[in-house]
């Protein structure tokens, strides 16, 4: 998990799911299926995915009442995927039993799945949170204050943007993990994120693991992009 960069599928079917892997031939990848793809395919694309040898996030971000929640997360489990999450506003109790329901669907001999807690989109600006959401102190405070109750909660880490993972591990340490979406090179289009970084920032920050979506997808050539992600981030040259 440590130091992953994660490609989110956020296709509208599987046809164009297999059609991307191609060019990656063999490579086994960490993917993140999303509400898109798993609300049209369900869960035979985990399994398709995880079958081909993929690490899969699982990112439908579940946001309920803690029984619902428990009982949504041990099917999940017992999918095989690796990542799961929830959104830390659903509370402590809440992240709680999203555990509960981790560890009971978890079969034996398996590992559970790590689980995390979106803290706040990278889609949300602070003007936009202290409009609309009613938080009158700092988005990073925020973001601080959602870590720490998923902390509490014994939850593997929590997703953010790169700008505060650092205080993030400085307050709760290393092994707490940051996985940060909304990351860009230099010259791509930011879309509707708004809280971006690059590769090479989110690694000067310490950012646990990155998400890239549409620069690598909507590429002309996702490989050759995702290799440029890949050097910058893990520093490796291919
Ligand atoms: O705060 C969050 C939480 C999740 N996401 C997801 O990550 C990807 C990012 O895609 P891009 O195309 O690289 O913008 C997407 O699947 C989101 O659902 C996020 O962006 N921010």
């Amino acid at each position: 998990m440590d130091k992953s960069l994660i490609i989110a599928l956020d296709f509208a079917e599987k046809n164009e799911v297999f059609q991307f892997l191609e060019a990656f031939g063999e490579e086994k990848l960490f993917l993140k299926i999303g509400m898109e793809l798993f609300y049209q395919e369900g869960p035979s694309i985990v399994h398709e995915l995880k079958n081909q040898g993929h690490d899969i996030f699982l990112d439908l971000k579940l946001h309920d009442i803690p029984n619902t929640v428990k009982s949504a997360m041990k099917g999940l489990a017992r999918l095989g995927c690796d990542l799961v999450n929830v959104q830390a506003a659903g509370g402590k109790e809440m992240m709680e039993a999203a555990l509960e329901g981790l560890d009971a669907g978890t079969q034996s001999g398996q590992v559970r799945p790590a689980c995390i807690a979106v803290t706040q989109l990278t889609s949300t600006s602070e003007e936009q949170m202290k409009k609309e959401q009613l938080i009158h102190v700092s988005l990073e405070e925020s973001v601080l204050h959602y870590a720490t109750l998923a902390k509490r909660a014994k939850l593997d880490g929590v997703v953010c943007s790169t700008y505060e993972a650092k205080p993030i591990s400085q307050l709760l340490g290393q092994s707490f993990l940051t996985v940060a979406p909304g990351i860009r090179l230099q010259t791509d289009d930011v879309q509707d994120q708004k809280r971006v970084a690059t590769p090479e920032f989110a690694k000067s920050e310490g950012v646990s693991a990155i998400v890239v979506g549409r620069s690598i997808t909507q590429s002309k050539n996702p490989l050759e992009k995702y290799l440029l992600f890949k050097q910058t981030w893990e520093g490796v040259s291919q």
